[in-house]
């Protein structure tokens, strides 16, 4: 079986994504992630281009599977490389393994760097000898490779082959710009193969064209063996190959071996929104194997055959990346939806109980009227336990009514101030409690008042945060009148998020639905009691 080695340049391709700044504790927490996968090269970051790097290779954390590289330029032009001072602290790190970046495309190298063809090679080939008699082994990134290739193949090549004969462990391809195809990588990845040997051969790949996974693939099968990638995908621009994608296409589709083990890899889901949690991202619902979509059913006919045969309507087992089946249940269910969707809440019904037909009339229904449950399955547990009085949640506050102020006026030195107020009275407990609280903006002011009123008694709420609240216009012809639906994203410390929904022509009206679903489902799936939480 051919092992392929995993780079992974998520803490310095990663950095470069607009929205991302990574602190030393983000990168170290990051690595130690990544060891645990099981890839075998961690490139950290730059040192010497900032403060941050140089700190953070001046401390790495200890590693159990990967080594550390440091990523660097090749000398600049006109200086020895021995002399270069960028390329002094790239050494200086002191990790087995270095990665520079040399230009290989004609265009670069005069309009970028201002140089002849012939300093270009003679800065790699330098750069690259000088790093292997400091007895590191080399990644050379040939920048701009594919372009380069299409504009000037034999100094494309030259680069490549003045790398290798300095020194270079591995030539790694870079599809800087993105713009490159399959079938292209395919060709050309083939051509350096056959001529400098497969197992030195690397991609670098990014996503601009949307096939930064599918031309890591083409590379493979074309030969190379190693890929670098990044978690997510994060990376300049629209990011670089996906390794969270790539990782278990290569090993079970095409049967590769790399670092990562079986049950590393049924931690990828996990591993796929720590990332996301540590950078403040909501995780892509979408994202192969390890979004919450990714293997979700929603069609009635789909549903009717997972509910069979799981293999129907699933290309592997979620299990295998730590992903889990969902049913979603919407105006698209049928009956076997229904059915397996109460059974995941441990309320089954059989295909010809009369209550099944109710359910699946009251949810229809509730969809033509605007609710969405397949994105708010929270709402949908509620609606379905009242319907069948089966767990149904205990009346854990009353709502007596509530009054948002909105006040926006022109302060004494002309500036505009906005204010948003919100009263809420409630029942909780049995005793009537009637707060005040401001906000952001309406909803901020409602939500905050709810949990003003209601944390006191019900401590398990402490913590919630809103992350995410998504309007949506229904009825967009009936202008300002117009239905609309709230869809709010709830999480509480542990990391657990749940989705609720409300519908309603007055947006703070539906707003308020989907945030009692929130608080309610909460307390319900902590099994709150109202004597329990007083005491
Ligand atoms: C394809 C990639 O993603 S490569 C990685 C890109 N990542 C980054 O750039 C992030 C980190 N970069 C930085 O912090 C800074 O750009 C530094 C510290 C590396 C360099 O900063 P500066 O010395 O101020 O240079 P600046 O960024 O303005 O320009 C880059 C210089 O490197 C030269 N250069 C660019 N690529 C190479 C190369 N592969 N080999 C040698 N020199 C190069 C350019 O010609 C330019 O030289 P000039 O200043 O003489 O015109
Ligand atoms: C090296 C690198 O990041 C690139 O060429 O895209």
């Amino acid at each position: 079986m051919k092992r392929i080695h995993l780079y992974d340049t998520t803490l310095r391709d990663g950095a470069q994504t607009r929205g991302v700044d990574f602190s030393g504790a983000d990168k170290r927490a990051l690595a130690l992630l990544l060891d645990r996968l099981g890839v075998d090269t961690i490139e950290a970051g730059w040192p010497g281009a900032n403060p941050a790097d140089t700190a953070l290779y001046a401390d790495l954390p200890r590693l159990r599977h990967a080594r550390f590289a440091a990523f660097g330029m090749t000398r600049k032009a006109g200086l020895k490389a021995a002399e270069d001072p960028g390329l002094a602290a790239v050494l200086a790190a002191g990790t087995p393994a270095v990665c520079l970046v040399g230009k290989t495309w004609d265009f670069h190298v005069t309009s970028a760097l201002g140089a002849s063809l012939t300093e270009a090679i003679d800065m790699i080939s330098e750069s690259v000898g000088h790093a292997v008699e400091q007895g590191r082994e080399v990644v050379f990134d040939a920048e701009h490779l594919f372009d380069g290739w299409k504009a000037n193949a034999p100094f494309a090549r030259d680069c490549l082959r003045a790398a290798a004969d300095a020194g270079a462990r591995w030539l790694v391809l870079c599809d800087t710009n993105g713009g490159t195809l399959p079938h292209e990588v395919d060709r050309i990845v083939g051509t350096m193969a056959d001529l400098l040997g497969g197992d030195r051969i690397g991609i670098h790949a990014h996503d601009d064209t949307g096939n930064a996974v599918a031309n890591s693939l083409a590379a493979v099968h074309a030969g190379a063996r190693m890929v670098q990638g990044t978690l997510n995908g994060l990376g300049e621009r629209c990011g670089n190959a996906n390794l969270i994608s790539l990782i278990p296409t290569l090993t079970l589709k095409l049967g590769y071996e790399t670092g990562v083990t079986a049950e590393a890899m049924a931690e990828l889901t996990q591993l796929s929104r720590q990332v996301d949690d540590r950078l403040n991202r909501l995780p892509d619902p979408r994202a192969p194997y390890v979004g919450a979509a990714a293997f979700a059913h929603k069609g009635g006919l789909h549903v009717s055959a997972v509910a069979k045969d799981a293999r129907s309507y699933e290309h592997v087992a979620p299990e295998l990346v730590g992903n889990e089946r969902h049913i979603v249940v919407s105006d698209q269910a049928g009956r076997a939806t229904l059915m397996l969707r109460l059974a995941e809440l441990h309320l089954p019904l059989a295909a010809d109980d009369p209550k099944l037909a109710d359910l699946l009339a009251l949810v229809k229904g509730r969809e033509a009227a605007g609710f969405a449950y397949d994105g708010a399955g929270a709402s949908f547990e509620l609606l379905v336990r009242r319907a069948l009085d089966a767990g149904a949640p205990a009346t854990y506050f009353r709502l007596a009514g509530f009054r948002v102020v909105d006040e926006r006026r022109r302060a004494a030195d002309g500036s505009i101030e906005t204010l948003s107020e919100a009263q809420v009275e409630l029942e909780v407990g049995g005793r009537p409690v009637m707060v005040v609280a401001q906000g952001n903006g309406p909803v901020d002011a409602l939500d905050a008042a709810l949990r003003r009123a209601l944390e006191p008694v019900y401590p398990s709420l402490a913590g919630l945060k809103l992350t995410d609240y998504k309007v949506r216009i229904l009825t967009p012809e009936a202008g300002t009148k117009a239905i609309t639906r709230v869809l709010i994203e709830s999480r509480c410390p542990s990391g657990e998020r749940w989705s609720t929904v409300g519908v309603g022509s007055n947006v703070i009206d539906a707003s308020y639905q989907a945030l009692e679903d929130a608080l309610v489902y909460r307390l319900m799936t902590r099994g709150a009691t109202v004597e329990r939480a007083v005491a």
